[in-house]
């Protein structure tokens, strides 16, 4: 029994993803491998596509967090599924621009937007620029003024929501990197300042309470505050906010004991809390924006490893050491992250042995799940990491100079190559004598 329901066996035992045997892919591609179903891709824009046209009739939008994994494939993917997109950085708008997504419907984040950045999102463009905090809107009015342009702005709110989510990753609450707080007058001084601003107009507002959340309760909660900040700042200082961003966060499953929330549930919750309390405050019900971002990209991804060791400690564990790590995925070394390993060339066999499957770098936290039930393996053989799709090839890194894995598409029983393995050369690329 699979937890993706895009993953199955076929008459071999082995995994299959995409209607293509695992081992096929490994043996092809070479491991470490990220492999990501097309089909299922497209199928989670369209859900949450489909909920917000239900709920928000016509008056939503679903912008892909490309933080979650960002290539020029999956930028195209979004956008011809009709999504926006949300970018952090000129490294995701750069690809976001070389893929042909339309900048319009991209947003751009960021609690620190340098100059540089600032400049790369006026002159191509950008549809909306999510201001975080006082010193960016200052620079922003001024480099906007000074090249005769009027940019469409957000401010980042932080709502006073705390999530339960891993600490490492809640925003909303007042004491986070991210955003203006309402608490202390920063918001609202921040809104004062832009109306006054000829460079900025200010059209919405945005807030982003967390990521990896099953309940939908915070989410509400999230709802009202913003709009309760609309409407008085509309009462009071006469500003028109015509949209309302409440971010992504979504929680998916990475193992049995996961129980996210239905997205088409948080739809019809939040839609509805959001028609009663603009009633209530007899204030214009706002576009709504959404940014989901892991639970777009997560569930569609896995990752497949060559074992190169197993090591029985008599009486303390036995390690499985693989030919990745924490550099394709540092979850685990960073939040504990919890998630389904199997055998793929024995995935229909039951999972007789608890094992701790590590990776091959230099730091005994290098581990990609511990204490977690297999099937028997050798070396040898191909494991495979369920929906590693999101934050996993966008957080890999370079250390120990391990070349990046490439990314593969599945679809439809063909594969192709979205990004290609980083070789020994490209690590030297940037290196002088
Ligand atoms: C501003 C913003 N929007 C969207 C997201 C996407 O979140 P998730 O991948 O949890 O849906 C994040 C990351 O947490 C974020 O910081
Ligand atoms: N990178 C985190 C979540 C942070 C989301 C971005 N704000 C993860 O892997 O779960």
């Amino acid at each position: 029994m699979y937890i993706a329901k895009n993953l199955n066996t076929n008459e071999l035992g082995h995994l299959t993803i995409g209607g293509i045997d695992s081992l096929q892919l490994a043996e092809q591609y070479g491991t470490p491998l990220y492999v990501m179903d097309e089909d299922l891709l497209r199928e989670n824009c369209r859900a949450f596509k489909g909920s917000i046209d239900k709920y928000y009739g016509g008056r939503g939008l679903v912008t892909y967090a490309s933080k979650a994994f960002c290539c020029k494939a999956v930028c195209k993917i979004a956008a011809q599924e009709g999504l926006g997109l949300d970018v952090v950085s000129a490294g995701e708008l750069y690809t976001a621009l070389q893929a042909g997504f339309p900048m319009q419907r991209v947003f751009f984040h960021g609690n620190n937007k340098t100059p540089v950045e600032l400049r790369q999102a006026l002159e191509n463009g950008v549809g909306y620029i999510v201001v975080d905090n006082l010193d960016e809107l200052r620079l922003l009015g001024t480099m906007a003024q000074a090249a005769g342009k009027v940019q469409d702005i957000l401010f980042r709110i932080k709502p006073g929501i705390d999530a339960h989510t891993h600490d490492f990753i809640r925003t909303g609450q007042i004491d986070s990197k991210f955003g203006l707080a309402l608490e202390n007058g920063e918001a609202e001084e921040a809104v004062r300042e832009a109306l006054a601003m000829p460079g900025v107009r200010l059209v919405g507002l945005h807030c982003h309470i967390g990521s990896q959340i099953f309940d939908i309760a915070p989410f509400e909660l999230a709802a009202q505050v913003m709009l309760d900040f609309i409407a008085k700042i509309g009462s009071e200082l006469g500003a028109e906010i015509e949209i309302l961003d409440l971010g992504g966060g979504f929680g998916i499953q990475y193992t049995s004991a996961d129980h996210p929330s239905s997205y088409d549930e948080y739809m019809r919750r939040v839609s509805s809390v959001i028609a009663a309390r603009c009633a209530q405050l007899g204030i214009d019900t706002p576009f709504v924006v959404i940014e989901p971002g892991r639970s777009i990209a997560g569930p569609a991804g896995i990752t497949l490893y060559t074992v190169g060791s197993v090591k029985h400690i008599e009486g303390v564990r036995t390690y499985v050491s693989v030919d990745g790590g924490m550099t394709d995925n540092p979850r685990y070394a960073l939040y504990q992250a919890s998630y389904d390993v199997l055998a793929a060339g024995k995935a229909a066999q039951p999972r007789t042995e608890t094992v701790t499957v590590a990776g091959k770098c230099c730091e005994s936290g290098d581990l990609i799940q511990e204490n977690t039930q297999i099937q028997p393996v050798q070396p040898g053989d191909v494991l495979a990491v369920l929906a590693t799709g999101a934050y996993n090839y966008s957080m890999a890194s370079n250390y120990n100079r391990i070349p990046r894995p490439a990314v593969v598409f599945v679809k439809d029983g063909q594969s192709r190559v979205a990004v290609r393995r980083e070789s020994l050369e490209d690590l030297l690329q940037n290196d002088l004598d």
